[in-house]
């Protein structure tokens, strides 16, 4: 089982590599791997295992993470229904997002940032993804809420962006809104 010794922390430079498409349909190892990813998350939820093996608890996690350049992510949330999200992809990626943005009040925090960054982080408030299942089969995803602002935080992690690149600089509790390009 993956623990966080797995975990690679910021400064190590495959963070902000480009991740490599997975070969499809997933081999064994690809497949192998997501499944480790998705059950570090569910481990990292369960208080008596977190407990025991230390783990932080987390609702995703992208593969360059456990130092691995690929692109696969996991996320393993419940959404404001309340109903479970859990998904392991390949090749994620966002087809179509809306205009509107939003933030997690509390700022965002990582697996691979052993600190806090202060700082409201703008993501698409809804986004369409696309990516491919352990079983091989291709699937759309209509987000919003919770699950739509993890899979954009583990998707950037795939392109070597980290949270705290989309802060604010000058203010970063500016409460971030779509800017409307004017013609
Ligand atoms: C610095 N301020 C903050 O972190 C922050 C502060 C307040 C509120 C929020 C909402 C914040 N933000 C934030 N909180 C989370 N968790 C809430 C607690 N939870 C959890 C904790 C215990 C048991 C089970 C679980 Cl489930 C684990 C997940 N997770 C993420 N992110 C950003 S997207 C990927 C995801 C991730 O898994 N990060 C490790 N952000
Ligand atoms: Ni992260």
């Amino acid at each position: 089982m993956l623990t966080m010794k797995d975990i690679v922390r910021e400064g190590h430079p495959i963070l902000r590599e480009k991740a490599q498409d997975v070969e499809l349909p997933p081999q064994q190892e690809d497949i192998e791997t997501a499944k480790k990813m998705l059950e570090f998350l569910k481990n990292s939820q369960d208080p008596e295992i977190a407990q025991k093996y230390k783990l932080r608890p987390g609702i995703g996690l992208a593969c360059p993470q456990i130092g691995i350049s690929k692109r696969i992510i996991a996320v393993h949330t419940t959404d404001e229904q309340g109903e479970l999200f859990s998904y392991a992809l390949f090749n994620p990626k966002i087809v179509s997002h809306s205009v509107k943005v939003t933030y997690l009040e509390g700022g965002e925090g990582c697996l691979s940032v052993d600190r806090d960054v202060p700082g409201l982080v703008p993501r698409y408030a809804k986004t369409t993804v696309k990516g491919t299942t352990i079983d091989g089969e291709q699937i759309e995803l209509k987000l919003k809420g919770m699950p739509a602002i993890v899979f954009q935080h583990e998707i950037d992690h795939l392109d070597g962006i980290m949270f705290y690149d989309r802060i604010n600089k000058e203010n970063p509790f500016s409460p971030p809104t779509a800017v409307i390009l004017n013609r």
